[in-house]
């Protein structure tokens, strides 16, 4: 539900204005994930990714992340399955990393960082009339998290790369107009998710996480080009856009389930 007011900036995070604790919140993100910890849940169905790649629309540097938008005014690109009781339209996908390979991502496994963290979005066009309206609900949102690992160049991430230099300064657009997802998805089918949040303002617990187990490969080049970009606008001092992830939230009364034993 809706956090209780607090004053935000007793509790903000230097680095990006996020709020470090929820008062009243029993399901933040992201979280440790203790492998050994996890259940495995055999009612778990496999997800099932059925995205169209002309539902893409652009890229933008929000000051945050850079964002892959979809048009998410139909049923075109949808995830269904998994944990998911409804079928969940794809909204947009983004990244979180950091200013070297030692960290980056935003959940950790058995406490090791990933270099960089994928996070593909999704909402539950079924039950809500609106994007930010699923953002307020405890089922509105799906997120799939898929860590990236420094290893072999990625072939479908480098049109991604590309295209970094031209939305390098915060509020900068392009048009991104065929782009499939799914190739940075890995093949393996094995997921582990939880109940919990989105990881920057609102924060609102509404996210059901379904977080892949392989980590896909991408080469030193790919993660420099997410760090040429800057949190700053044109004409601004230049600030690296660079760990953009929120610090680890306390598991609390959760279970982390996996599809996979
Ligand atoms: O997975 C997440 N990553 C983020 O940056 C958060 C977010 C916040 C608002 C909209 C979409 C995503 S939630
Ligand atoms: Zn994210």
């Amino acid at each position: 539900g809706a956090c209780c007011s607090y004053r935000l900036r007793d509790a903000l995070h230097p680095l990006w204005q996020s709020p470090l604790t929820i008062p009243g919140g029993t399901r933040q993100s992201p979280i440790n994930i203790q492998w050994r910890d996890s259940v495995y849940d055999p009612f778990l169905k496999p997800l099932k990714i059925s995205y169209d790649p002309t539902t893409c629309l652009h890229i933008w540097n929000n000051g945050y992340s850079f964002l892959v938008e979809f048009d998410d005014s139909t049923d075109r690109s949808t995830i269904v399955g998994g944990p998911l009781e409804n079928q969940y339209r794809l909204k947009q996908f983004h990244f979180h990393w950091g200013a070297i390979n030692e960290w980056g991502s935003e959940h950790t496994v058995d406490s090791k960082f990933y270099p960089a963290e994928l996070h593909l979005v999704h909402w539950n066009a079924v039950a809500y009339p609106t994007f930010e309206e699923a953002v307020m609900e405890g089922n509105g949102l799906a997120v799939i998290g898929v860590f990236l690992k420094l290893g072999t160049h990625h072939e479908g991430l480098q049109t991604l790369v590309d295209a970094l230099p031209a939305v390098k300064h915060k509020d900068t657009i392009i048009e991104f107009d065929v782009f499939d997802p799914s190739c940075l998805i890995p093949s393996c089918p094995d997921y582990w998710t939880y109940a919990g949040s989105l990881t920057t303002p609102p924060l609102t617990e509404s996210v059901t996480w379904i977080i892949k187990k392989k980590p896909i490969e991408v080469d030193e080049n790919q993660l420099e080009a997410f760090r040429m970009l800057l949190f700053t606008s044109d004409g601004e001092e230049e600030k690296r856009m660079v760990d953009n992830f929120r610090p680890l939230q306390p598991l609390m009364n959760r279970t982390v389930r996996s599809s996979f034993q």
